[in-house]
């Protein structure tokens, strides 16, 4: 973001965006609701153009109808308003192609063909074939020097593979116009954490071992696999979820301060604490990581089959759906504090939070049972409703309650204190990060190549250990075993929701 002394003009942002894969789950769900939004809120310069690009055999009426059919479903009807969507609609091309194959590049070429503006290549597909689209589309002559590509996770599936698809992407295209996303940085709370640490002294101070007893993130779904068994069952939730968005929210909570808000600069922080996370070996292994897989139970009150009832299941599978674990951040900033990290699907509620818990005042002076409490806690809260909230002690009132202490919140409440703007979606934020041409909110290779490295190493040890995954049912906290791990360090996951 050294990009700030010279933040480009909406002009400078005009691209033309290729979706590949626009047929597909996530863009009619979450990338075309991004870009109407961004439309609406007067974000997607004039001369825009958007071409999706699937194999199905359409023309571009009947692709335009697909996808206002999808926005309609997705964009709240408050938010859909007839000249946006007849605006947005107007800007989309589609073309038909195998992606495969080389023969039909040529139209991408065609398409592209004397437009001044730069190209985006949207990768919406499995990972296994951005090596396809890459070659396909730099030997079709469609690529020039200023176009950019967007990949999605997970990159690959362990370190090896993960290498491979990034050196394909990388024989195309260089690191500088590879924007790898994850999501979670788009969130408003997400880059809220870099404000909240780097602009506050308060916290800037405090944010070490000598002030931090614990930190706590937790990401909760409520939703089960939701029909993708066949991509699930081979990532499981580690893969799924810690590899990239748990393990990215730790390195923004662990992190030293960057010398400014260059990309390199964060990201160098960054990869600094995926090396210093310490692997789980011998011991740790069985007494530091619960993995846990779903059985039938309940969801918003309605009955749910178990993760291997699931559509598609396979009976013997061993793929976890939650994990929670304790690990550490083994340097001088960190030395002895335990990051706790849970993640299932099936849990009673979604919610995803940090809680960081600081430590107790060296002398406690107050009523000996209410000793437990007097600590602050520093509440980050993603979703559902995003915002900060520390919690303090002040004295309860009343005449009759002494000197006796009450935990409250000091809350930012995003939605309340903001009232007029909308939160945007993550998607919206990355897609107008890219159109940009900023890349502070992606992910740089090493950062996706240490985060598998860690992770190869916990999955190579269950496996070793042939550790199959705990039941819990469905619409639970997860197994048993996961609150153990942590009141036996005499401690408790938050549970103020
Ligand atoms: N869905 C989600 O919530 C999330 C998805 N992702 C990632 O986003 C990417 C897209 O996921 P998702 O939308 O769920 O996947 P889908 O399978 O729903 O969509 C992929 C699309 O690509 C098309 N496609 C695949 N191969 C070819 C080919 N050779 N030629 C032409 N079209 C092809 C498919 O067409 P067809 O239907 O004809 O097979 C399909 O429309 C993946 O990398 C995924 O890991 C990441 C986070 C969340
Ligand atoms: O990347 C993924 O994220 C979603 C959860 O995203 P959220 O923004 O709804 O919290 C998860 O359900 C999915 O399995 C995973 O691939």
């Amino acid at each position: 973001m050294s990009q700030h002394s010279a933040m480009p003009s909406v002009t400078d942002t005009e691209i033309d965006l290729a979706l590949f894969g626009a047929l597909g789950d996530l863009a009619l769900r979450k990338l075309f609701p991004a870009l109407y939004h961004l439309d609406r809120e007067g974000l997607l310069p004039e001369g825009t153009r958007l071409v999706g690009l699937a194999r199905q055999d359409l023309d571009g009426e009947a692709f335009r109808q697909q996808v206002a059919g999808a926005l309609q479903q997705r964009v709240k009807s408050d938010e859909q308003d007839k000249t946006s969507l007849k605006r947005f609609l107007a800007r989309l091309d589609y073309l038909k192609l195998d992606f495969s194959s080389v023969e039909g590049y040529e139209a991408v070429r065609a398409w592209r063909e004397g437009s001044p503006r730069p190209m985006v290549v949207y990768l919406s597909v499995p990972a296994r074939i951005y090596g396809d689209i890459c070659r396909n589309l730099q030997a079709s002559g469609s690529l020039d020097d200023s176009t950019r590509v967007v990949v999605e996770k997970p990159i690959g599936y362990d370190l090896a593979s993960s290498q491979e698809i990034n050196d394909v992407i990388g024989e195309v295209f260089p690191e500088s116009r590879i924007y790898r996303i994850d999501h979670y940085l788009g969130k408003e709370t997400v880059q809220n954490l870099i404000a909240l640490r780097f602009a506050n002294p308060l916290f800037g101070t405090q944010w070490n071992q000598n002030h931090i007893s614990h930190v706590e993130i937790t990401v909760a779904e409520q939703v089960g696999i939701e029909g993708r068994w066949g991509y699930f069952d081979q990532a499981g939730q580690l893969r799924d979820m810690v590899q990239n968005h748990l393990l990215q929210l730790l390195c923004l909570i662990a992190m030293d301060p960057p010398s400014n808000l260059d990309a390199d600069a964060i990201r160098d922080e960054k990869v600094k604490v995926l090396k210093a996370l310490k692997p789980f070996v011998g011991e740790a292994l069985g007494r530091d990581v619960v993995r846990g897989q779903y059985t039938a139970g309940t969801s918003q009150g309605a009955a749910v089959p178990g993760y291997l009832e699931e559509e598609g299941a396979n009976t013997d599978s061993h793929t976890e759906t939650f994990v929670a674990m304790k690990t550490e951040v083994a340097n001088w900033r960190w030395a002895g504090v335990p990051f706790y990290l849970r993640t299932g699907k099936r849990m009673p509620e979604k919610l995803s939070q940090i809680v960081i818990h600081f430590r107790q005042q060296p002398h406690y002076i107050f009523d000996p049972d209410q000793r437990s409490l007097a600590a602050n806690k520093l509440i980050i809260r993603l979703q559902p409703e995003e915002g900060i909230a520390l919690q303090v002690l002040t004295k309860d009132s009343g005449l009759d309650k002494g000197m006796r202490l009450r935990p409250g919140p000091l809350h930012l409440d995003f939605n309340n204190a903001f009232p007029k703007s909308r939160i945007p979606d993550a998607y919206e934020r990355l897609l107008l990060e890219v159109m940009k041409g900023q890349q502070y909110l992606f992910v740089r290779r090493d950062e996706v190549e240490h985060a598998w490295r860690w992770c190869d190493q916990l999955i190579a040890g269950w496996e070793a250990r042939d550790m199959p995954p705990r039941r819990y049912p469905a619409g639970s906290w997860g197994p048993v075993a996961s609150i153990a791990m942590i009141t036996q360090d005499g401690r408790s996951w938050y549970e103020d929701y």
